[in-house]
């Protein structure tokens, strides 16, 4: 039995739950990897020279057990996200101290600690196996997996799951991804698959979508609201173009940072109007390493008034950290919010507290999403009122290229990877709903 297999079962209209589950699994799988003796590859370089591409495999591995709660499905298509590429290149830490720490508590978690890690936190396929104790789901069931990992045996967990201690990213803090043709997740990582969207577009959204739910629209993360003004960074990347799409969706007013013509073209095509290149208005909100310079907060705050016609920021939806982080405190209004989930430009974040204090302004910490945060996000894009921003598609073997366009950001909104997909277009079930959103499904593709 090969996973040739089971992609003939998945193409075949005919194939019901019970020839699924019949099928027989195969002995190993082709994964997207790094391995645990190269992580000292890159010592030494700056950030920016960490090549994605000489630090992730493609190798065969063999299929993990099964184990109770638990699921394998078959991956049609994944997307690479941002983690993906801290792990290629080892920062802030390597992921295989998470592994480690993962096996060191529990029988079945020592699966987990393995000298490669299969990474991924995305995927649209088809459940082939579920554990015991899996009622929901069953074999040959379409499916997108979010990547919240919990195991909800402390109380700590139970109002709300990114709370529980032993809350981990999946294919980043635990092994088994969604880079692969085969992965191990959580039945309660599982939600139906839109019915509309191919797989590699149903893929897309996932992990930036629920993070962008959290973080801006729900109660545990801004609480947007109707006419609020939202500054988004990046806001056609992966995280940003789907916060815009939630600010305009909601009646609120995205103000979208970007850094090209082209980014701000695709904003103005989501329905944006207010955007700012950073690039062109040349902002250098730091004189030096050490040193920022409040008179660009200044003049980044005075383009807002002009944009919002004199207001100033509601909601911060931060990201970038500490090249932007003083100036989204600055711009931020009295009683506003900065919501912070990320900081790619480096964590150590520098601001004048004063401004934050004097003005009663907040800031929030957010990390992905709750499992009811996830479905509601997931449930926007089934309903087509939020649509995948995928640009690209990768072959599997080409992921290391796709990971790297991303750490360079070379791309636009998301970058999509074909597991078990042999092309882009499949796994359509609804063309009329499909036909109704075609143009914002294929907003950001080929740019
Ligand atoms: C969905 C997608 C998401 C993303 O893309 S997010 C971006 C990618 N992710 C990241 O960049 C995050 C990567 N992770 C990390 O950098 C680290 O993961 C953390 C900084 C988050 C945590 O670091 P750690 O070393 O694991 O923290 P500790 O083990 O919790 O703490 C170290 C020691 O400090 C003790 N400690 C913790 N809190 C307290 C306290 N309040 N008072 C006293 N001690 C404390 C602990 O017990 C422990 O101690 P002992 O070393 O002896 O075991
Ligand atoms: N905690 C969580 O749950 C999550 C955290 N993350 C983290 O969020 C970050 C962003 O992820 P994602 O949106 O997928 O990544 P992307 O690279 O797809 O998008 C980020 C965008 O931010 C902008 N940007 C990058 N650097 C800077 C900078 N120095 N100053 C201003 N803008 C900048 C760029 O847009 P432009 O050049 O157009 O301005 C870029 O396209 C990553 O660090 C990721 O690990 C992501 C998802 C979940």
């Amino acid at each position: 039995m090969t996973v040739k297999d089971i992609l003939a079962a998945i193409q075949s209209p005919d194939s019901t739950s019970e020839d699924f589950a019949a099928l027989p699994l195969p002995e190993s799988y082709r994964a997207i990897t790094v391995h645990k003796d190269e992580t000292e590859m890159f010592a030494g370089l700056a950030t920016r020279d960490k090549d994605p591409r000489k630090s992730i495999h493609l190798d065969d591995v063999p299929l993990p057990e099964l184990g109770p709660g638990e699921a394998l499905v078959a991956v049609m298509a994944s997307s690479v996200n941002y983690n993906s590429v801290w792990t290629s290149i080892f920062e802030p830490l390597s992921t295989f101290g998470f592994l480690e720490r993962y096996g060191r508590t529990s029988e079945l978690a020592k699966r987990h600690d393995l000298p490669y890690h299969i990474i991924g936190s995305d995927l649209a396929g088809v459940v082939l196996r579920t554990g015991p104790g899996v009622n929901s789901w069953k074999p040959g069931d379409e499916v997108v997996a979010h990547c919240l990992s919990v195991e909800l045996e402390s109380s700590d967990g139970h109002n709300d799951t990114m709370l529980d201690p032993e809350q981990r990213i999946w294919g980043f803090e635990t092994n088994f991804g969604g880079l692969a043709e085969i992965a191990l997740v959580k039945s309660n990582q599982l939600m139906p698959k839109p019915d509309h969207l191919s797989w590699e577009e149903a893929a897309a959204p996932g992990l930036v979508n629920s993070t962008a739910y959290r973080q801006l629209v729900s109660r545990n993360g801004a609480g947007m609201k109707q006419g609020d003004n939202v500054l988004i960074w990046g806001a056609s990347g992966g995280l940003g173009s789907y916060a815009t799409q939630f600010a305009l969706a909601g009646g609120a007013n995205p103000i979208c940072v970007v850094s090209s013509d082209q980014k701000a073209e695709i904003c103005r095509k989501m329905g944006a109007e207010a955007i700012i290149d950073r690039n062109a208005e040349g902002y250098k909100f730091w004189k030096d390493e050490n040193t920022q310079d409040p008179k660009e907060w200044k003049r980044f705050g005075k383009r807002i008034r002009e944009l919002t016609g004199g207001e100033d920021i509601d909601i911060v939806f931060e990201h970038p950290g500490r090249e932007t982080f003083g100036a989204s405190v600055f711009v931020t209004r009295k009683g506003g919010t900065i919501t912070t989930c990320a900081s790619t430009s480096g964590y150590m974040h520098q601001y004048d507290n004063r401004y934050l204090w004097m003005s009663l302004k907040r800031i929030i910490g957010s990390h992905f999403a709750n499992y009811r945060e996830a479905w509601e996000a997931n449930r926007l894009i089934a309903k087509g009122k939020i649509h995948p921003t995928l640009s690209k598609t990768y072959a599997l073997e080409d992921t290391g290229q796709a990971a790297y366009d991303v750490h360079r950001n070379l791309h636009q909104g998301k970058v999509g990877v074909l597991c078990l997909a042999p092309e882009e277009g499949l796994g359509v079930r609804d063309h009329e709903k499909r036909a109704k959103h075609i143009d914002a499904i294929n907003r950001f593709r080929n740019i």
